[in-house]
């Protein structure tokens, strides 16, 4: 059984009450409270093994505290939970020195199973915080929870030095997120040099990665640089790495084994420092198949595989995305428009093939070619004509579930329920579960109809299918706190 003293602070009752009996049955000792005041000073008292903090408390917010946990307790982790759910919330959790990032709603499983990796991992391994970069642009925008996965997985990422591939269909986002990785990583101060393997033509990939010398070949007058030199101290991030011919794949094989190359024509070997980030829409295993791609490549680039989903499997972020090109194309002089109910449905039943490309060409057209400020279906129908639209989703639903949240809410529901009596042993839980579950259920429940409208009550009521003044009696019964956000 594991052990252990967790500090756990959240002002949602209905949280601390769930999390402190998930944590309990799994064996740990629980303190909680409502305020970041407390939590310090149990802190500063030498107080707990392990923080779980909500990120927005009533008194302070706590990326404010992190910092002063971190100073005086560098080893002691830190799990930050929020309903934020934006790439930067992910990022500040990272560079705060956070052990981890658990966007709400979350699974409980998930939660105890994080809690058992940080309270075993070596103790005098000081989850360090970052410096915080200058630039706070917030480049990725989404909140699905495909995005999330992805949000989770960079911040996760932004201290190391490891090799990244990010898979994906053209449009997706690879080379934002090849860009995220750099302007937020530890190599910030260096150079990103990005080069597109399917630009280039073939019998020129060497000399532009590697540089060459004078005379190396007909046309090759002067030496030149390569890219590799270009991004020394930074980040290379070479995209569609599947087009890259097979000398250029095994002059990359030994740089990233060895750590140094030569140019084209040039002997002596150049050592280099640089970070690779691989990309490609292709099935690199099928390439292997046929090949043309090396498989010992394949795993050297490999290390972290990204896959970013297509724009039609996270349809929830398309009023965002549009929202946020929406406010680009202003930026370069043109008129920002509304979309009507009718026309966010388009968007969301179109295929996407291009994917956010596609919609942000989509959006600068509408600012672009039609005067009036409301965009109707009609018009996105002109404009999207020769592709068919999906059907229609049941109402409620949001997006196709994606491969990671397809379990149905019934069987994540069964799941707690078997885990819940499973904790009992031999013995039976306290008479009066009937209502137990559903007064437990009931606040999370809300609070994620709430998160889910954003904060408003109204929505939140139609999406719960009851009525406006219960809602409002549940939130002041159960002492939620409504978070209101303008962004509809
Ligand atoms: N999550 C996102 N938030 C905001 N903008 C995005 C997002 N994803 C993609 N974009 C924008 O969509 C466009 C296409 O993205 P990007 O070039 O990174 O895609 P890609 O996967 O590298 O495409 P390709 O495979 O064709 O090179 C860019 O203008 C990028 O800024």
């Amino acid at each position: 059984m594991p052990s252990g003293q967790i500090l756990l602070a959240d002002d949602d009752a209905a949280i601390r009450t769930v999390l402190n009996q998930a944590l309990s049955r799994a064996g740990y000792e629980v303190r909680s409270t409502s305020n970041a005041a407390t939590l310090w000073r149990w802190v500063a008292q030498g107080e707990g093994d392990l923080v779980i903090t909500d990120v927005m408390m009533p008194d302070e917010n706590a990326f404010d505290l992190l910092p002063r946990i971190k100073k005086i307790r560098p080893e002691l982790p830190i799990i930050v939970m929020s309903a934020q759910n934006t790439f930067m919330t992910a990022i500040k959790a990272s560079e705060r020195g956070a052990y981890e990032y658990l966007p709400k709603p979350f699974d409980l499983k998930e939660l105890v199973a994080v809690v058992g990796r940080a309270l075993s991992r070596p103790r005098n391994v000081p989850t360090g915080a970052n410096p915080s970069p200058e630039n706070e642009d917030i480049p990725l925008v989404g909140r699905s929870h495909a995005m999330q996965e992805i949000y989770r997985a960079l911040a996760r990422l932004m201290p190391t030095d490891l090799t990244v591939m990010i898979t994906g269909e053209s449009g997706t986002g690879k080379e934002l997120v090849a860009k995220a990785l750099h302007d937020y990583g530890k190599r910030r101060q260096g150079p990103f040099v990005a080069v597109n393997m399917a630009a280039i033509p073939r019998e020129l990939i060497e000399s532009e990665l590697f540089g060459h010398e004078k005379g190396a070949f007909t046309g090759a007058t002067a030496r030149s640089t390569g890219r590799f030199e270009q991004a020394e101290g930074g980040t290379l991030f070479l995209d569609e790495i599947g087009d890259m011919p097979m000398e250029a794949q095994t002059r990359l094989l030994r740089v990233l084994q060895q750590g140094e190359y030569t140019t084209v024509g040039g002997r002596v070997p150049i050592k280099t420092n640089v970070r690779i980030v691989a990309a490609t829409n292709k099935d690199l295993r099928v390439l292997i198949q046929q090949g043309l791609f090396r498989e010992d490549l394949y795993f050297r680039l490999n290390v972290v595989p990204l896959r970013l989903p297509p724009l039609r499997e996270r349809v929830e972020d398309i009023p965002d995305l549009a929202r946020h090109f929406f406010v680009l194309v202003e930026k370069e002089g043109l008129a920002r428009k509304q979309l009507d109910v009718d026309a966010m449905d388009r968007l969301k039943r179109y295929r996407w093939p291009g994917n956010v490309r596609e919609l942000e060409n989509l959006v600068r057209r509408l600012a672009a070619l039609y005067p009036q400020d409301t965009i109707t279906g009609a018009i996105i129908d002109a404009e999207l004509d020769s592709q068919p639209l999906l059907p229609p989703q049941p109402a409620g639903r949001a997006s196709q579930p994606s491969q990671q949240n397809s379990e149905g809410l019934s069987d994540a529901v069964e799941r707690h329920l078997n885990e819940y009596f499973s904790g009992f042993r031999d013995t039976l839980p306290p008479p009066g579960l009937y209502h137990r579950v559903l007064r437990e259920i009931e606040g999370p429940l809300i609070g994620a109809a709430l998160a889910a409208t954003r904060g408003n009550q109204i929505r939140a009521a139609e999406l719960l299918g009851v009525n406006r003044n219960t809602l409002r009696k549940k939130v002041r019964d159960l002492e939620l706190m409504v978070v209101r956000s303008n962004r509809t």
